[in-house]
């Protein structure tokens, strides 16, 4: 049973949340704190619309990251059944990438165009268009390509991003922002648009805060002008605005909110977590400058804890106990309401760090203890060895064989000039001749088209091998990783739909670490939209969070969100923790506690330690 049946039944609303369910208005903005029910109110918006009233097409419910949007699925499916069928969930960059699939030759552009979703690849190809136009190479190439993204978020044009614009059709390419672009030329012609509109008589946007300009000409573009296309509901919580590093600008939805004449539904409950993390949650909220009225305390007592460690490992360790102890002994019941059951699975629980490297040692102390998690990693970890992700790029070669991007990833993998694997023929010619035996396995499946033949042999593929055991250990469990996704994609996808492309697309999402078997372990910015019976966050020093790159009052607020975002996740226990010194590159530390604690400290009364 998912967590979300468990809950299905017993959520009585409240009645600003019915009121947003029911509203009839074209535009309607639902603004609130962290667990109010905002995505519940989408969830059950949807279901009415779906099931209650006559005429309604598809609806458009678009969602932050890819999880948010899985998980506002799941609860669709739940709620409206079969109906469900007829909503979209999607992120606003996927919802982009499906309009391509679909008419990006009307634009000019091949079928299945390109899409560099690698820093490497965009700074190989900044480097070779900067030369080929007579600059020599960029100096920070990935520092110019940061701005030039910005700069695209943000929709403003510079002669830099119109630079990178001519080098990316070139190729011709897109990256993530470039996707946005494209999308938007599509819904300029009026043909696509009306299919649109057509299609889709409601659009929902959730976690509106994260929107940047270019996600919101991207909307507008497809809703049109006020009154005149699908209904729209934006909902939002602007103390949760943690990217606007990456362009988004919370006050769009205000924008909207005037543009749209929207009808502006604020909630003030928090349903998600217990009394005591609620009560830090208001505090936080109210140095943000949102003084919130007292709100009916949660039937859930809560609780919130702080422990230190000697080090990030002892810290680490430490965090592993508090985590055998839930699984074994469950919540403690003077955390929990009457009656509510006290028993943990270990998907029920987060480790949030401010960045990836805080959650390396916490990851080392699971491992130790055979816990299972699993972390948001980055793309290029779902596979462990250099064999493994070869096959990756055999595969994404299959997918679109005039592709750069395989080319150059290969290139690096295996330390050859990208010159050298433009063909079937030179590809396997190349990794013949590789020093590392497992690579050089691999040939024999660089002729292998059929994809079920080519994943089936892998496991076949090296016998009497002379490299080491950990190679082989490695090059196993990535067969194994492989074999899984097939598997899965089988299992998911229909025969006459499978394709090489579609698979690539399949395990790219692994890469991008959407597994959720297991203690979650997530940056905070990953954990943006979910929640879990418990939390802990690590890293609280000043320095960690708030990040020691936060300098000015802007960031600083910033950081100040992040620690919201991350405590109101919680919905019974939350655990702050801290190591008292820290190995930096200049050695050992003594650390100092993060500003933030005092806010715990003020609703627990507890000491820093
Ligand atoms: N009226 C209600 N009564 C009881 N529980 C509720 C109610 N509305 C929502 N919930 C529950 O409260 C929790 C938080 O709801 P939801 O995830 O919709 O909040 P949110 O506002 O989207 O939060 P965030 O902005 O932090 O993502 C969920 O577990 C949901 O099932």
């Amino acid at each position: 049973m998912s967590r979300f049946e468990d809950e299905a039944s017993d959520v009585s609303l409240s009645l600003l949340q019915q009121k947003a369910i029911d509203s009839d208005s074209g535009a309607i903005v639902v603004l609130a704190g962290a667990g109010s029910g905002k995505t519940e109110v989408v969830a059950r918006r949807v279901q009415r619309l779906l099931t209650t009233r006559d005429g309604v097409g598809r609806v458009l419910a678009l969602s932050y990251t890819n999880k948010a949007a899985e998980e506002l699925g799941e609860r669709l499916r739940l709620r409206a059944g079969a109906e469900s069928e007829r909503v979209t969930t999607e992120t606003i960059h996927g919802f982009a990438h499906s309009l391509l699939r679909q008419h990006s030759t009307r634009i000019g552009l091949p079928i299945e165009p390109e899409i560099l979703t690698r820093d490497e690849d965009r700074v190989e190809l900044l480097n070779q268009w900067l030369s080929s136009q007579g600059l020599g190479i960029a100096e920070d190439p990935l520092e110019r390509l940061r701005k030039i993204d910005i700069n695209r978020a943000r929709a403003i044009d510079t002669a830099e991003v119109e630079d990178w614009r001519r080098a990316l059709a070139s190729l011709p390419a897109l990256d993530y922002p470039a996707l946005l672009d494209a999308a938007l030329e599509i819904l300029a012609l009026k043909s696509v648009r009306r299919q649109l509109v057509r299609t889709y008589t409601h659009v929902v946007v959730d976690e509106a805060q994260n929107l940047t300009p270019a996600q919101y000409c991207l909307l507008t573009a497809m809703v049109g002008s006020p009154g005149e296309g699908p209904s729209v509901m934006l909902v939002g919580d602007d103390k949760q605005s943690i990217i606007s590093f990456a362009g988004a600008d919370p006050d769009l939805i205000n924008r909207f909110a005037r543009s749209y004449d929207a009808e502006i539904i604020e909630l003030t409950e928090n349903f998600r977590s217990a009394a005591i993390i609620s009560s830090l949650a208001r505090l936080i909220a109210g140095e943000l400058g949102q003084d919130q009225s007292p709100a009916e305390p949660h039937a859930a007592p809560g609780s919130i804890e702080f422990i230190s460690g000697a080090d990030e490992s002892d810290e680490a360790r430490k965090i592993s106990d508090w985590v055998e102890g839930l699984l074994q002994l469950g919540l403690p019941k003077d955390a929990v309401a009457d009656g509510e059951s006290v028993k943990m699975r270990a998907e029920d629980i987060a480790i949030l760090g401010r960045s990836a490297s805080a959650l390396r040692e916490i990851a080392k102390a699971l491992e130790e203890r055979d816990i299972a998690f699993s972390t948001s990693s980055d793309a290029e970890d779902w596979l462990e060895g250099l064999a493994g992700k070869v096959v990756l790029e055999l595969i994404a070669f299959n997918a679109a064989a005039r592709h750069v991007s395989p080319q150059w990833q290969l290139a690096r993998l295996i330390d050859q000039d990208p010159e050298t694997l433009k063909s079937r023929e030179q590809i396997a010619a190349t990794i013949r001749s590789h020093d590392n035996s497992l690579v050089a396995a691999l040939a024999e499946l660089v002729d292998e088209t059929d994809m079920r033949r080519f994943i089936e042999s892998l496991g076949a593929l090296v016998r009497d091998s002379d490299a080491s055991t950990s190679e082989l250990a490695s090059w196993n469990a990535d067969v194994e990783e492989i074999e899984k996704a097939w598997r899965d994609y089988n299992a998911n996808v229909d025969r006459d739909s499978r394709s090489w492309t579609d698979f690539r697309l399949f395990c790219s999402r692994r890469q991008r670490g959407s597994a959720t078997q297991g203690v979650q372990l997530l940056t905070v910015h990953k954990s943006q939209g979910r929640e879990f019976r418990a939390v802990a966050v690590v890293g609280m020093n000043e320095g960690q969070i708030p990040d020691f790159r936060a300098k000015s009052d802007g960031e600083r607020a910033s950081e100040l969100r992040t620690f919201y975002v991350a405590v109101t996740r919680a919905r019974r226990v939350l655990l702050l923790t801290r190591a008292l010194r820290r190995t930096t590159r200049y050695g050992q530390r003594v650390t100092t506690p993060s500003p933030y604690l005092s806010f715990a400290e003020r609703v627990t009364g507890m000491g820093k330690s």
